[in-house]
């Protein structure tokens, strides 16, 4: 039995994160107030995205890298990700020098460890061009930690690099699938919790690895569609605080889910997932309109578009997410992505450059990365394919607000995954 010592600590615990909670949405719930109050004509404005100030944030970030990127250490690779794909998602580059140095520095750190290598390799392909791309060296090795993200950083630098097999993918299946755990999402080892970042993680690998319909995907999609709460964004898992960067793990789930042809997606073509979908089906043009608030008004805290009352990550339902198709057969998301950009740029965004956690936390380069590319995946949630561009209902604020399309199983813009295909396949 359980000692009164422990159930007071844990009471105090629970307590402690319920009153996090509050103060959390207490701020942003005032953001967004004080942002429904203020005219049309300014509202537009707030909506900006910070273009040009996010641009100086983050190339002052890889400058001060040093200037050669001389100091060998595992942030650095992971630093010129964050930065060389948000300014990439931006629709910007870097100028010679400082891709030279980039190229340099990371074609000398692609062996001591997995994530450390997935950033670099992935950073290489956002550089792009003959250089960057032939510094990679294609080689193989074992020993390192073993979790969901080790097999996803593994899969997902052989299958960029046009060198995964069987003998890599060989048990992965197996072990992300006993790390599904009964909420639905996937934990980061056997046993542990349900968390965004490694459901994410373990979702792309089981993709590339053509294995994803072995996943309980009914139960991912109800786990992760609750993990959007009343502040517009996305908790990492059950009962956490709301964060910028889930934006991403989470919205990247849904990006990933909405591939594949079980969901009407185009698939990802060697990984066209079959699964045999069990709903409950809802009344046709029931959902309609869940996500088109297509005329950029802040979202009333506690409302849903249709005025109903949400709780805050609520456990209670099951399989209350379903494939939507609205009359004219338009892929509709599956989670809301007008509230998601919504927490983005008025809750992340830093006015002067830079995206954070959540209101009261500093900017950094890890959650600008992850925050611009959220926002990306929610711009292009409608459109059927990469080419399409969205249109501007499904973008909040200006249509300059637009961002580069990802591929969501590598997070690296579009154009440069297809350029670092045509070069990988052709030796
Ligand atoms: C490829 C790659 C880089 C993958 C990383 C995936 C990722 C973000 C994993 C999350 C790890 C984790 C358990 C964080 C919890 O931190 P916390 O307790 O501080 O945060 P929380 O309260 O939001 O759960
Ligand atoms: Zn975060």
């Amino acid at each position: 039995m359980e000692g009164e010592g422990a159930a007071t600590e844990r009471q105090r615990r629970a307590t402690a994160s319920q009153v996090d909670q509050w103060a959390v949405q207490d701020h942003v719930f005032k953001i967004y107030g004080a942002f429904a109050s203020i005219p049309r004509s300014a509202q537009s404005v707030i909506l900006e995205l910070q273009r040009d100030k996010h641009v100086e944030y983050l190339t002052r970030g890889l400058q001060q890298l040093g200037p050669s990127f001389v100091v060998l250490d595992a942030n650095r690779p992971w630093l010129c990700y964050w930065i060389l794909h948000s300014i990439a998602l931006l629709g910007e580059s870097v100028d010679d020098e400082l891709e030279d140095n980039a190229i340099d520095f990371l074609s000398r750190c692609q062996m001591p460890h997995l994530a450390t290598t997935y950033a670099a390799v992935n950073s290489l392909v956002t550089l792009g061009g003959n250089k960057a791309l032939s510094s990679i060296n294609r080689w193989m090795h074992d020993a390192g930690e073993i979790d969901v993200r080790a097999c996803y950083t593994a899969i997902s630098v052989a299958s960029i690099l046009n060198i995964l097999d069987d003998e890599l993918a060989k048990g992965v299946g197996n072990y992300i699938l006993s790390c599904q755990t009964y909420e639905g999402g996937i934990a980061g080892e056997p046993g542990s919790e349900a968390h965004g970042g490694y459901t994410f993680c373990g979702l792309a690998a089981m993709i590339l690895i053509n294995q994803a319909n072995r996943l309980d995907l009914a139960s991912l999609i109800d786990w992760v569609a609750f993990r959007q709460g009343v502040e517009c964004g996305f908790q990492g898992r059950t009962n956490k605080l709301v964060d910028g960067c889930y934006s991403f793990w989470q919205g990247g789930v849904f990006a990933l889910l909405q591939r594949l042809p079980a969901f009407g997606g185009e698939g990802f073509g060697t990984s066209d997932v079959e699964v045999e979908w069990v709903s409950d089906s809802t009344s046709e043009g029931d959902d309609e309109d869940r996500d088109s608030s297509d005329d950029n008004e802040a979202l009333h805290p506690e409302q849903d578009q249709e005025g109903h009352q949400s709780s805050s990550h609520s456990p209670e339902s099951s399989t209350a997410v379903h494939i939507q198709h609205s009359r004219h057969n338009q892929l509709e998301p599956l989670f809301h992505t007008m509230a998601l950009q919504q927490y983005i740029v008025l809750c992340s965004q830093e006015q002067e450059g830079g995206f954070r956690d959540k209101p009261g936390k500093a900017r950094d380069y890890y959650h600008t990365c992850y925050c611009l590319s959220g926002l990306s995946v929610c711009q292009y949630s409608r459109s059927k394919n990469e080419n399409s561009p969205p249109l501007p209902t499904s973008v909040l604020g200006p249509y300059s607000n637009l961002l580069e399309p990802i591929h969501p199983l590598y997070n690296v813009v579009s154009r440069q995954y297809h350029d670092a295909q045509d070069f990988f396949s052709k030796y």
